[in-house]
């Protein structure tokens, strides 16, 4: 596990931070611009010194005030990745990630061949940072800190000074990398989009405090953490894996636990995993099974909380069986169905609220390949597919 619990007096940040991550996957670590991300993975890396506390990744203690340990950054075994690549112009991509190898500590686990071909960077050895793209230019980055055989890899927004095509193009990588190589990685940004294609466990920064921690699903469907994800971002995480293809009319079908939806044609074989993510606000409910509506996702479920907000909205989870989905609706409508925890409903997602590209479909880094995938028990009741 990764230990940090620790506390820093930055100008008007006052950081404090207390959470315990998982030692392997992906840790995002989100929130606003200013609210301490940076410094909380500066502090890791032993950049930034805390005034009190205490930093363990794994056995290793990094920082321990009362005992007066403060590892130095080279002796931290870290590999970090920043917004802006940071190659060394004069040297070819080989050269740049030659430099991460001889800087390499300890045991030699990440290999050359291996960190080439999960970055693509077979066919780019040779060239310069100039003559790459900002994409190409961050896989190097990335490549380089990896072949220092870090014990643990932060990246601090590394997708930010890319455009969307760029960062729809590294997004894979990273994915890949986080499933490849075994070891643990914090995140930092400020894109709900990236944290959910990315993130096994999410910690939210506000304000220079970790205000929630736990795994990425769990928090997001938590209507109290609306007001930090962003009200129009806010929803349910699900964890699918593709189950069948309809080419006629180019929707694939994906499985859950509790039940199917379908979406627009995503190019994955069957049996992949896929994470789809809902926002609320495109979750309608119903009171009985809707007949005669062209949505075609449709799950039963019982209300399982309601939060009104200030203003027309309420959020309200609805229990699936085993996940639950959060739909946002006025509370005029909360009070016309005559909701309460315990109601019988039925959600409804239209397939078209759930494309590529608002919601972020994602192969999952750590859950089974395809070949593995699991074969979800359908809940009874649950409809046989999305109708
Ligand atoms: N050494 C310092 N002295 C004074 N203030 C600092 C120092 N380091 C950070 N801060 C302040 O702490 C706040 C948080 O900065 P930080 O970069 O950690 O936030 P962030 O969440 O990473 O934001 P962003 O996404 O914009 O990078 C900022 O207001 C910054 O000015």
């Amino acid at each position: 596990m990764i230990e940090l619990n620790f506390g820093r007096k930055l100008g008007a940040l006052d950081l404090q931070v207390d959470v315990t991550l998982p030692s392997r996957g992906v840790s995002a670590l989100f929130g606003r611009s200013g609210a301490g991300k940076s410094s909380l993975i500066n502090a890791v890396a032993g950049i930034v010194r805390p005034d009190h506390g205490r930093i363990r990744v794994g056995e290793r203690v990094f920082y321990d005030h009362d005992s007066g340990t403060d590892l130095p950054i080279e002796a931290r075994g870290i590999g970090y990745v920043f917004q802006d690549a940071r190659l060394f112009p004069h040297l070819s991509v080989a050269g740049n990630l030659r430099y991460g190898l001889k800087r390499a500590r300890g045991t030699h686990t990440v290999g050359w061949d291996s960190v080439v071909e999960v970055l693509g960077l077979d066919h780019l050895l040779d060239r310069r940072p100039w003559n790459l793209s900002g994409g190409e230019r961050q896989r190097v980055a990335i490549g380089r800190a990896l072949l220092r055989q870090p014990s643990l890899l932060l990246m601090d927004e590394p997708l930010a000074s890319l455009d969307a095509p760029r960062k729809a193009e590294v997004l894979p990588y990273i994915e890949r990398l986080a499933r490849e190589f075994a070891l643990p990685v914090l995140y930092v940004s400020h894109s709900i989009e990236e944290v959910t294609r990315l993130a096994d466990h999410l910690v939210i920064v506000s304000e220079g405090r970790t205000v929630a921690s736990g795994e990425l699903s769990d928090i997001m469907s938590r209507p109290e953490h609306a007001p930090l994800i962003g009200r129009y971002e806010a929803g349910s995480v699900l964890d699918c894996t593709v189950l069948q293809h309809n080419d006629d009319y180019a929707l694939t079908t994906l499985r859950f636990a509790d039940g199917q939806l379908r979406v627009p044609r995503i190019d994955l074989d069957p049996g992949a995993p896929v994470r789809v993510r809902i926002r609320a606000r495109d979750v309608a409910l119903a009171l009985s099974r809707p007949m005669d509506v062209s949505i075609v996702n449709k799950l039963p479920g019982r209300v399982q909380q309601i939060t009104p907000r200030d203003g027309p909205y309420a959020d309200v989870t609805v229990d699936l069986g085993s996940r639950t989905l959060r739909a946002l609706i006025t509370r005029e409508s909360c009070d016309r169905l005559g909701l309460q925890p315990g109601t019988p409903v039925w959600t409804m997602v239209k397939s078209v609220a759930l494309d590529s590209r608002s919601v972020g479909f994602s192969r999952r880094p750590r859950s089974a390949s395809p070949a593995q995938a699991p074969d979800l028990p359908q809940k009874p009741g649950a409809p046989a597919e999305a109708d």
